[in-house]
């Protein structure tokens, strides 16, 4: 049995236009399959609940919406062997774009259908787990602009980076204390901290392209001690991921990372608002099971 859940607030009532289109091909196909029209978090939750209160076959969950319905999924699938896809109708869709799942949404259900299954590592953070990427600081102010001014909606990947320009206006960097791996580093004017289990975030931003889900490794990337014109230049090398051999980049591969700053900075996950620092970030090896 295959699960879906529709997201029918991701990329602007998108999902349900093609669940239609997928739901005439899997009873083509004679699939048998369920399926969650969800507006909210709670059905989601409830929806999990049921699927491991059956105790039968599942053959995957599959997700119709963008970073933030996965984020909530994966939070409620931890635990379980139940393979996870996604087919991409949100805004940013960073998770489909590094693992090259595309929107020709006939050629994913094929390829859900191999049932092909890999682990892959997340990351921790307090209670929850993120699959992209964490983001603090400018970056973790740019995503709670965007959740907020429901931009994106309208204007996708595009949006982020009108959102860059407003936030940028007023923003500072921040005295901040990080422990990599217990080791204590002081970086004296941070703008973000991204830290990574997939390489992009913000609807295509390559911010750690050397990430990778099944290495074990949080990747990091520090981006500090820079006016706010060279950030700019830096912003727009991080598209290509060209960004990290620049002055005033840092970039570690870890297992742990604490941050504290000297004040409080805005910390999200997957695009989701978590809080605010100080925070620690883990990462737990294979994880999550997958449709490769
Ligand atoms: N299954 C769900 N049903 C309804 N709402 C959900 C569900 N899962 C998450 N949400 C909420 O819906 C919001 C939008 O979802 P999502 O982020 O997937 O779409 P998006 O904003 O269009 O895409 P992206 O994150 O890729 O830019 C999320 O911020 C989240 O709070």
């Amino acid at each position: 049995m295959y699960y879906f859940i529709v997201n029918k607030t991701s990329g602007n009532g998108r999902s349900i236009k093609i669940w239609n289109e997928i739901e005439g091909i899997l009873k083509e196909k004679k699939v048998t399959y369920m399926v969650l029209l969800s507006s909210n978090k709670i059905e989601v939750l409830e929806y999990i609940s049921t699927i491991k209160s059956r105790n039968s076959r599942v053959d995957g969950v599959v997700a119709l919406g963008g970073d933030g319905t996965i984020h909530e999924i994966i939070n409620q699938l931890i635990g379980t062997v139940y393979p996870f896809t996604v087919i991409p109708t949100g805004s940013g869709n960073d998770f489909a774009r590094a693992r090259g799942i595309t929107k020709d949404y006939e050629q994913e259900i094929d390829r859900i259908l191999k049932k092909g299954q890999q682990t892959i590592d997340l990351l921790k953070i307090g209670d929850r787990h993120c699959m992209t990427v964490v983001g603090i600081g400018f970056d973790g102010k740019v995503a709670k602009e965007a959740n907020e001014m429901k931009l994106k909606k309208w204007f996708g990947g595009l949006a982020y980076f009108f959102i860059i320009f407003k936030v940028l206006i007023s923003y500072k960097p921040t005295y901040t204390k990080l422990l990599l791996n217990g080791e204590e580093r002081i970086f004296e004017r941070v703008w973000l901290i991204a830290i990574a289990n997939h390489p992009y975030y913000g609807g295509g931003m390559k911010i750690c392209p050397d990430a990778t889900s099944n290495d074990g490794k949080l990747d990091i990337c520090i981006i500090h001690s820079l006016p706010k014109w060279r950030l700019l230049f830096i912003l727009a090398a991080v598209f290509k991921g060209k960004h990290v051999t620049m002055t005033g980049v840092e970039y570690v591969q870890v297992e742990s990372i604490e941050v504290e700053s000297n004040e409080p900075l805005y910390v999200t996950a997957d695009g989701e608002i978590m809080g605010q620092t100080p925070t620690t970030v883990t990462v737990t090896k294979d994880a999550f099971h997958v449709i490769s």
